[in-house]
């Protein structure tokens, strides 16, 4: 399935989902480790209902009772001292166990999401980059980070003091609550409505002095240019008028701001000093005491100032949902290719045919083109087949289905006699063993490449591999020997050094079908004839089918499939195909004949 199209906006950030669903995604993730959870989830109720309950109670409590009542002053402060400590600890734990919890849910995430890619099949890659899907994993991870260990807890946070104040200003005074809530949204809204527009405008304001930094430097790194064609005057008013237009929008915004901040004191104090009119009238008539209106007052700025949390974090968490969907798609991604519930198993010992009938196939990402078109051959035990055609032949794919890395559309490809949708992926693929064009090399020491596809092979083994693959004398010298790091895609070997080091690779693999793609580009004559005399003794005894490049290599094939639009279109052997003057007779000529085939001539 295509996931999504990359999804960024004019920003450059990833796109905001449109509801907070999928971040139960994370609840999920993080449930798993309910000790570290259950702490965290108790530390932050203990730190919301501290500071929206508990502190405002003990400031009522200092006003009616330490000023007006029973004198013992002391007595309150140090309820309350007890209270900031409590609050400190709480924080404290708080925020370990949260950020805690935000980092172990991101490596997890991290972890599955890898893990599913690679079970997926090629199609997959081929719908969606690896250049998109890498950076998934590193962007929306880290936007998950950010959620997990900051936005949500601020969040879940202020969502509790919220709700707790709200109760408790109706609890204390509840006429006083009924006009705060009423007034809060007047406050609210266009308080949230100026900021974004004081946040839009200030990015304005940063892309316009990224303007004056581009033209500085610009016209400072071709001041020969500007000066000997007399630009001075004209770079000065192209400058000047960045500087203006900078200017001009740091003038909006400065605007914006004024008005906001005339705003924000207007509508908050004004606010406040109304409800404290009305409280002050209830405390005359006796209605409530002069610490309930301290406490009002106080749980009553933490709740705005929760709310005004809430709704700054609220774009946060819709991006960090966005980036939940998103690597929720990745985990839940399933191959096309999967083992049957009951895989039939291949015989043992392996036989090592192959066989195709009737096999057409088209790519998923291509339909209506046929890679392959009844295709029908089989491979006995032993043989090497070489296949030969123009480029877009179908070769590769006839590999590609091989291994079933794609199910064809009709026909049927057996291994060892069995259909291989009958059997499990796996274990077809532990029966062969792959040496591509440029032998493909991981960052990693020499060992670890020789002993891809058999880690529990012994130095005797590997050495041996080596030897066979005539890879030995400059494995030998590398300055680690077999620990030698090799670099980047093996970056420091030459070309025939790592064509060698991908046929031991495969001889240690030792697998009975050898699937071989010839590599195209020229190597110089001594490399040459070592990589052949390597690949002679990795064909001996397997069933080989190569794609072949080589004279060398067609000539001492047991039978030659020429193929063209995916169709096979001659078999038969050099001989034979060159005096027959069909397409191979054209191929030979033009291929072999003309790239001066070296070992050929031995
Ligand atoms: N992953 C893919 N998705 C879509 N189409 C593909 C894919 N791989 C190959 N094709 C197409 O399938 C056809 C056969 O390609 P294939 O790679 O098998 O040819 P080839 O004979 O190996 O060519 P070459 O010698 O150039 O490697 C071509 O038309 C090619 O464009």
């Amino acid at each position: 399935m295509a996931l999504p199209p990359a999804q960024q906006t004019s920003e450059n950030e990833p796109k905001p989902a449109r509801s907070l669903g999928p971040l139960r995604m994370i609840f999920r993730e993080a449930a798993k480790y309910p000790v570290q959870y259950s702490v965290a989830m108790v530390a932050l109720l203990v730190t919301a209902t501290v500071t929206s309950l508990a502190l405002p109670s003990a400031l009522r409590l200092i006003i009616d009772r330490g000023f007006g009542g029973d004198g013992d002053v002391g007595r309150w402060f140090r309820y309350l001292l007890v209270l900031v400590g409590i609050l400190g600890l709480g924080t404290a734990v708080r925020f370990y166990f949260i950020s805690w919890l935000g980092e172990r849910v991101v490596a997890d995430v991290r972890t599955r999401v890898y893990d599913n890619l690679l079970r997926l099949s090629p199609s997959f890659f081929e719908e969606n980059s690896p250049k998109e899907i890498s950076s998934r994993m590193v962007a929306d991870t880290a936007i998950i980070e950010q959620v997990v260990g900051t936005t949500l807890s601020v969040a879940l946070r202020n969502a509790i003091m919220a709700i707790f104040g709200i109760g408790y200003l109706f609890w204390l005074a509840p006429q006083l609550a009924m006009w705060l809530v009423m007034g809060l949204p007047l406050v609210m809204i266009p308080l949230v409505i100026f900021g974004r527009r004081l946040k839009g405008i200030s990015r304005d304001s940063q892309d316009r002095v990224a303007d004056v930094g581009g033209i500085t430097t610009e016209v400072l790194s071709a001041m020969k240019i500007v000066q000997g064609f007399n630009q001075e005057i004209r770079e000065s008013g192209r400058f000047q008028a960045a500087v203006e237009r900078t200017f001009a929008t740091a003038k909006v915004r400065i605007m914006i701001r004024a008005v906001m901040t005339a705003l924000l004191i207007t509508l908050i104090f004004g606010g406040l000093v109304l409800l404290l009119w009305r409280g002050a009238v209830l405390v005359t008539t006796g209605e409530i005491s002069g610490g309930t209106i301290g406490a009002f007052i106080f749980a009553g700025v933490i709740v705005a100032g929760s709310a005004g949390a809430l709704t700054e974090v609220m774009g946060d968490l819709l991006r960090g949902a966005g980036a939940a969907s998103r690597l929720g798609e990745l985990m839940a991604e399933q191959p096309c290719i999967t083992a049957p519930a009951r895989p039939q198993a291949l015989p043992e010992p392996p036989r090592g045919s192959l066989a195709f009938a009737g096999v057409t196939f088209s790519y998923p990402t291509r339909p209506e083109d046929r890679a392959i078109e009844d295709f029908t051959l089989t491979i006995e035990p032993g043989e090497t087949v070489a296949i030969v055609g123009p480029s877009g032949a179908g070769k590769s794919t006839v590999f590609q289905l091989a291994e079933r890395f794609y199910d064809p559309q009709s026909g049927t490809i057996k291994l060892d006699g069995v259909p291989l949708t009958q059997a499990d992926p796996a274990a077809i693929r532990r029966r062969m063993a792959l040496v591509p064009q440029e032998g493909i090399l991981f960052a990693a020491s020499a060992r670890d490449n020789l002993r891809y596809g058999a880690w529990d092979a012994s130095e005797e083994a590997i050495w041996e591999a080596a030897r066979a693959a005539n890879a030995e004398t400059f494995l030998r010298s590398l300055p680690d020997g077999l620990d030698t790091f090799l670099g980047e895609g093996g970056a420091r070997l030459s070309g025939g050094q790592r064509q060698r080091v991908a046929i031991a690779r495969a001889l240690l693999r030792d697998a009975p079908i050898l699937l071989l793609d010839e590599a195209t580009s020229a190597l110089d004559a001594e490399s040459e004839r070592l990589v052949q005399d390597a690949l002679e003794r990795l064909m001996a005894n397997r069933t080989t089918l190569v794609i072949a490049h080589r004279l060398a290599t067609v000539r001492a094939a047991d039978r030659i499939v020429v193929m063209e639009g995916g169709r096979i279109v001659e078999i038969g052997d050099h001989a034979g195909l060159s005096a027959d003057g069909g397409l191979y007779a054209r191929l030979a000529t033009l291929q072999f004949e003309t790239t001066a085939d070296a070992p050929a001539a031995r």
